[in-house]
């Protein structure tokens, strides 16, 4: 909402590559690679699950956590915010920058990316949170124009308070049926 050129990007892509609304369906929206990369830099910078795996206690005896010993009862975590907004591990990564998930971005480390977390507890629901997301930008920006309301300023995502999950301000947008 805040990038004017991926949004007439995203919605030109969806709005070429359907005829009628009918063909928006699960199967069809995941070939469409802009909307899939920019829901990808929308979770980068704002991930729903910005502190994902929540805390895990090191058991009784210590363990050895990516080459450091951590003592036993410590809790352990993955802050992805400040992984994801790091110049260490992504190119300029305060900016919406949807190509990056394309074609790349020089000095981008992709791997980081792991928004449903990884292992044997890794999101259960994911594919489902896929589809729910293509489908529903998808037909949304198949149908409407949305901007900004008339004199309200759409939040950097950064700005809005986060206790393992987001406190999210209201996102008060105009919504005109296309012609
Ligand atoms: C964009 C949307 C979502 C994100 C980013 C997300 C992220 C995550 C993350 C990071 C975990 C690991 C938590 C941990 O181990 O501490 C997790 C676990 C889980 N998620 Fe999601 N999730 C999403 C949507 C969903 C949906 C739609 C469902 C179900 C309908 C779901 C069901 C679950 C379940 C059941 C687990 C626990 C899996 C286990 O412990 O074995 N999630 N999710």
């Amino acid at each position: 909402m805040r990038n004017h050129g991926a949004l007439n990007k995203v919605e030109s892509e969806i709005r070429n590559a359907f005829v009628v609304d009918s063909e928006i369906t699960i199967a069809s929206v995941a070939d469409l690679d802009y909307l899939n990369a920019v829901i990808q830099e929308g979770i980068r910078l704002g991930p729903p699950a910005a502190i994902g795996p929540i805390p895990r206690v090191v058991p009784a005896g210590g363990a050895e956590i990516c080459g450091q010993w951590v003592t036993a009862g410590t809790h352990v975590s993955l802050n992805q915010y400040p992984a994801y907004r790091s110049s260490t591990n992504f190119t300029r990564p305060e900016e919406f920058i949807p190509e990056r998930f394309i074609e790349g971005l020089e000095g981008d480390i992709l791997s980081v990316f792991e928004p449903f977390s990884v292992g044997r507890h890794k999101c259960l629901g994911r594919k489902l949170a896929w589809v729910e997301m293509r489908l529903t930008l998808a037909r949304l920006l198949y149908s409407f124009d949305i901007r900004p309301a008339r004199g309200y300023q759409v939040l950097d995502y950064a700005k809005q308070q986060i206790f393992i999950f987001w406190v999210k301000e209201p996102l008060i947008v105009s919504l005109r049926l296309r012609e």
